[in-house]
This record gives structure tokens, sequence and C-alpha cells, in this order.
């Protein structure tokens, strides 16, 4: 097991065609809600007030986060910066 923080900040082209943008970011929902539902994709939380998102993910190993990243419909668009987590020695048992 793998936690990752991951803040993924968008930035879609004005004159991207409006098909391609809405055929691409409904190929990012689908994408993101399957990894949710498989527990890959733990928390996903909107940034007020930006078109950016910070996730959680539970993941097997760094190579396996950098597959699921990479193969984001929206990754072209996004700036990406991932920081590891580990426990926290005050952390309560959950
Ligand atoms: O809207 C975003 O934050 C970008 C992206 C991440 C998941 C998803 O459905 O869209």
């Amino acid at each position: 097991m793998a936690m990752f923080h991951v803040r993924m900040d968008v930035s879609i082209p004005l004159d991207l065609d409006p098909a391609v943008r809405v055929d691409t970011l409904a190929r990012e929902k689908a994408y993101s809600q399957d990894l949710q539902r498989q527990g890959k994709w733990v928390h996903i939380w909107r940034v007020v007030g930006k078109y950016s998102n910070i996730s959680i993910f539970d993941v097997e190993s760094p190579d396996e986060l950098h597959e699921i990243l990479w193969n984001l419909p929206l990754f072209a668009y996004m700036t990406v910066e991932v920081t590891p987590l580990t426990t926290h020695p005050s952390a309560i048992p959950s």
C-alpha cells in the first residue's frame, strides 16, 4: 500500500474543439469514478475558486500511481503535483 496526496491544476485551451472538450471531460469523469469505486482514488476535493482538485490515492506503488495519472484523459491539460504520504506517529488507529 502506498498513499499519495495529488494536486491537479487543469488548464484546457479556450480554443479546444467543443466536441473534444465534452468527450474528454466525460471520459475523465468515468475514469475517475471507476478508480474511486476500486478504492484507489480515495478522496477528491475541489479547490475553492480554482479549476483544481486535491486527491488522495491508495495504490500499490509509485509506478501504479504514475500509470493512473499518465492515463487521465485530461492529463495533457494538467499540471500534477504528487506528495508521498506515510503514517503519522500521533494518528489514532482507525
Ligand atoms: O475536474 C477536475 O478536477 C479534473 C479531473 C479529475 C477528476 C475528474 O473527473 O476531473
